[in-house]
């Protein structure tokens, strides 16, 4: 990738990068020309989360790191933030966007790893492995066919059939169960799947259910008691998704009482904040439950693969301000800027801006090479090429920093 200025020397660009992600996204910058890249294989406790996030440019994280406004409030210098990872509800998406600052994460690359997973979990919890594997290590001994069964002509319901659900439909038709899926869009059914008539239907006809919705107000807690008690007797439950999906009381109640059959779940409501701190859930000590520290997308492809999409976004952004696939900005997509000066302005999406922008461009009379605008409703961001010497440029931008509802500026070179 090549190196390209900045209005702000690159070399003083400071990187964050927390959880331990993928060493490709260190590579990518470093290829990029960024040399202060400061790596945490942690998330950080929120004091030293404020004081590190203080004095970052770009900082890029997994689930656990908590942006709320409040921390956002002291991250006065960033530019961008990098989820490496799909969901993005660790980030308070309105105060990044009302700051002016970018959201990026990977859409697609732990896709396929949640999806084998959650098959193979389908299979285990199925045969009744849990139990059984929890038996052997008790050193008890039952070799029996009884609740055992193949997933052959058994009924899986997907909730949310997105990029994980239909893959876990298709994986699943292999071995061939039937697939029924229940989604809040019309979505395309591949391969046999039959959309449901509604969760409830779903949820009475299914022997295995399996959530893959984002957390959203609509999916908190859609999985309780009153929909636990709409499964058939014995089947069972796989969450992937996101602890608030599911009443983990509730779910530890089925389990106990024999309305489940079993569950596999890999996310929780309270997660812990590092490795080696205690796990602590209603589910622990319950042998028809697969529990997995929240590892659904943790392969060391997925993680590969989720550094270098992600790290590039942000190197993009950085580098020739690009926002496209930010999930919380107006997305724009820029071609390069070889001869021209670029510059950026964030606004808020007020009356008035644009015509006080153009009016600083005739005031100095500078050829504009290039001109894109996207709003959405809230924030507007210009990105204008011009030709002119840095001097100019620098004074334009100072300029456009004085426009009130001005959010951010920038130079590239
Ligand atoms: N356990 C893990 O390590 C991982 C967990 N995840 C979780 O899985 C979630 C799903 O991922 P993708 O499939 O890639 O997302 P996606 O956005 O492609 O699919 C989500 C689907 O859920 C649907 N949906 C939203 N609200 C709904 C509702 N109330 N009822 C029914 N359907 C609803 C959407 O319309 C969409 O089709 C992510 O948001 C993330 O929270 C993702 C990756 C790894
Ligand atoms: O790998 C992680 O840290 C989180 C994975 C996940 O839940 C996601 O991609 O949404």
């Amino acid at each position: 990738m090549a190196s390209k200025k900045t209005s702000f020397p690159k070399q003083d660009i400071r990187v964050l990068l927390l959880e331990g992600v993928s060493q490709t996204a260190v590579e990518i910058f470093q290829a990029a020309g960024y040399s202060q890249i400061e790596y945490h294989s942690k998330a950080l406790p929120e004091d030293e989360l404020k004081a590190r996030i203080s004095e970052a440019h770009i900082v890029g994280l997994r689930s656990r790191t908590q942006l709320s406004a409040e921390v956002l409030t002291d991250a006065k210098r960033l530019l961008a933030i990098g989820c490496f990872c799909i969901g993005t509800n660790q980030v308070d998406l309105e105060a990044a966007e009302q700051a002016g600052i970018p959201v990026f994460n990977a859409p697609y690359s732990n896709t396929r790893s949640v999806a084998e997973l959650v098959v193979a979990q389908a299979v285990l919890l199925a045969r009744g492995i849990p139990q059984k594997n929890a038996e052997c290590h008790r050193g008890g001994w039952s070799k029996a066919a009884t609740g055992s069964h193949e997933v052959r002509g058994k009924t899986l319901g997907i909730v949310g059939y997105g990029h994980i659900g239909t893959q876990v439909g298709v994986l699943a038709e292999a071995l061939g169960m039937r697939v029924i899926f229940h989604d809040i869009d019309t979505k395309l059914a591949l391969g046999n799947a039959q959309p449901a008539a509604g969760l409830e239907d779903l949820l009475a006809r299914a022997d295995i259910v399996t959530l893959h919705v984002p957390e959203t107000p609509s999916t908190q807690w859609m999985i309780g008691a009153e929909q636990i008690a709409k499964m058939k007797r014995g089947a069972h439950l796989i969450n992937a998704a996101r602890g608030t999906v599911v009443v983990i009381e509730a779910l530890a109640a089925a389990l106990q009482s024999g309305q489940l059959g079993g569950a596999a779940v890999d996310v929780f409501p309270v997660e812990p904040k590092a490795n080696g701190d205690e796990f602590q859930s209603p589910l622990r000590g319950l042998d028809n439950v697969i529990l997995t520290p929240h590892i659904g997308g943790s392969t060391l492809e997925a993680q590969d693969n989720i550094g270098v999409e992600v790290a590039a976004k942000l190197v993009r952004y950085s580098d020739n301000g690009s926002t496209l696939s930010s999930v919380n900005f107006p997305e724009v997509t820029l071609p390069e800027h070889a001869g021209s000066l670029r510059l950026l302005h964030i606004h808020r999406n007020v009356p008035g801006v644009l015509s006080k922008i153009n009016d600083i461009f005739s005031r100095h009379a500078v050829n504009i090479d290039g001109q894109f605008l996207r709003t959405d409703p809230k924030l507007g961001y210009v990105v204008i090429d011009i030709t002119a010497d840095e001097a100019k440029a620098g004074a334009i931008k100072d300029e456009l920093a004085a426009i009130p509802g001005t959010l951010r500026t920038r130079v590239l070179y």
